[in-house]
């Protein structure tokens, strides 16, 4: 039989450190009772050896893990703004470095403004005879503008010299309109098809251009030219209208409005600047953000953003990158353009079928989806122009409203219902329309992607 002794004595005190601290039990015996508390000492040591666990874990994830890694998905080489995207990002979480790259940027500005230059001197001028398919080709040309061409042609070799700078190479790795030849089947300047002066991914291009600054003297000598006689000629608007291009929506071509100001010799480009300066990259690139304050992102650690680039057909995802916390598709509202690389295919056509392939494929399902509909402002202008979106998207009905207010939430509704039926698991998702030439907007957007993908952070980490 147990011993019937009950009570604990009431001069006996338990040790300080007893956990968890003793129940009054009148009637535990004192064999009991020791059953009990060593029942008690083993849950406290398991329970200890999991926190214990639990925090050398969340130590290792907090010193290797990264501020957060981004996936940027986008169709390659369709300016949908992947790089605008990324210098927004530096701009917003390091921009001491974004603003001590700035200077980089200057000779792909004057290349930019060159190139536009070129482009409509080569639709002025008279063209060869054969092949030629300019509406200029059978009109004289007229004595101004002929002397115009003239005095400005010293600007097709200051176009080399800068494409060689920038790319390492005398001619571009894509020829496009402003630099073909009069013959060229890219005589006829079209957004869409325009290729432009291309880098190969990595930091290379910038490391070239870091240590040697560029003079300007040539391009300086001729902006009052460029300015007055060229851009503000009213004869040279007219031809532009003639062959229904409209540079002001190309940015880089906007250039052409800052002659003055951008050829100054201690010109310093601004980040409106930088953002609207273009190059097209080549290749996937893996770029490093640096925070430079801890405040902006809890915990001071580098973002990676991984630029996968890809192809129409399939988006390739390595495994290294695959426990990436968001993926990001950027792409461009281009209801009215085709691809470049096949005319039968509208761009926003084509822009749903890669969002049906994220939103469906396997690889992606647990990972967090955020759409970026970008060049909201061409969109508005374009509409404001009369352009008419149902005549390119024919699931908008004719009677609903030709504005950007209707057409933004029609265009939303799409993407997400794809999302919604394509999904493997049930996630969320989060678009935005966005002018990613508009700094203080698109750190905004930014601001709504960091939270996200902070609060995601810190519940992987047990944190929250
Ligand atoms: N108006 C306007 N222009 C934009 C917007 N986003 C980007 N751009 C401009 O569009 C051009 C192309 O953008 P990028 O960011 O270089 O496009 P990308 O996707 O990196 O292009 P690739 O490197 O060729 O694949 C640049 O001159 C940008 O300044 C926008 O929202 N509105
Ligand atoms: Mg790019």
């Amino acid at each position: 039989m147990p011993s019937a002794t009950r009570s604990l004595p009431p001069s006996r005190k338990e040790p300080e450190d007893t956990w968890p601290p003793p129940l009054e039990l009148s009637d535990e015996t004192l064999e009991e009772r020791e059953l009990r508390l060593e029942k008690e000492r083993e849950a406290k040591r398991v329970s200890d050896a999991i926190d214990l666990a639990l925090n050398t874990e969340r130590e290792a994830l907090k010193k290797n893990a990264h501020g957060a890694k981004i996936l940027l998905l986008g169709a390659i080489h369709c300016a949908c703004s992947k790089s605008t995207v990324l210098k927004n990002f530096m701009l917003k979480f390091s921009p001491t470095t974004f603003h001590a790259e700035a200077e980089i940027w200057r000779p792909v500005i004057h290349l930019n403004l060159v190139r536009s230059v070129n482009f409509i001197l080569n639709l002025l001028s008279p063209r060869s005879a054969s092949g030629s398919t300019s509406p200029t080709a059978n009109s004289p040309l007229d004595d101004t503008l002929r002397r115009l061409c003239f005095s400005l042609a010293p600007l097709k070799s200051v176009e080399m010299s800068l494409t060689k700078r920038i790319s390492g190479s005398a001619s571009p790795v894509v020829l496009d309109s402003s630099t073909t030849s009069a013959d060229s089947p890219y005589a006829h300047y079209h957004p869409a098809k325009a290729s432009e002066i291309s880098v190969r991914s990595g930091a290379g291009w910038k490391g070239l251009l870091k240590f040697r600054r560029h003079s300007n003297a040539s391009l300086r000598a001729h902006a009052q030219t460029i300015s007055l006689r060229l851009w503000r000629n009213p004869d040279v608007q007219e031809k532009l209208r003639e062959e229904d291009i409209s540079l002001k929506n190309q940015p880089a071509c906007t250039f052409l409005e800052d002659v003055a100001r951008i050829t100054q010799e201690d010109y310093f480009p601004s980040p409106d600047d930088v953002l609207r300066a273009r190059v097209s990259t080549i290749g996937p690139e893996e770029h490093r953000i640096p925070m430079e304050s801890s405040l902006e992102n809890g915990n001071g650690k580098d973002w990676i953003i991984y630029d996968v680039g890809g192809d129409r057909s399939q988006r390739g995802l390595s495994s290294n990158i695959l426990d990436s916390l968001s993926a990001l598709l950027t792409d461009s509202i281009a209801f009215n353009q085709a691809l470049a690389e096949d005319e039968t295919v509208n761009r926003l056509a084509d822009s749903m079928k890669l969002w049906r392939m994220i939103c469906s494929n396997p690889l992606l399902a647990s990972v967090d989806l955020i759409l970026l509909l970008n060049k909201i402002d061409i969109l508005d202008a374009q509409l404001k122009a009369g352009v008419q979106f149902s005549n390119y998207v024919t699931s908008y009905k004719k009677d609903l409203p030709n504005e950007t207010a209707a057409v933004s939430r029609y265009l939303l509704e799409m993407f997400t219902s794809l999302h919604k039926q394509h999904s493997t698991k049930k996630r969320k998702m989060h678009p935005h329309l966005t002018c990613a030439i508009d700094t203080k907007a698109t750190a905004t957007v930014i601001t709504h992607i960091q939270e996200l993908i902070l609060i995601k952070i810190l519940s992987e980490t047990s944190i929250l």
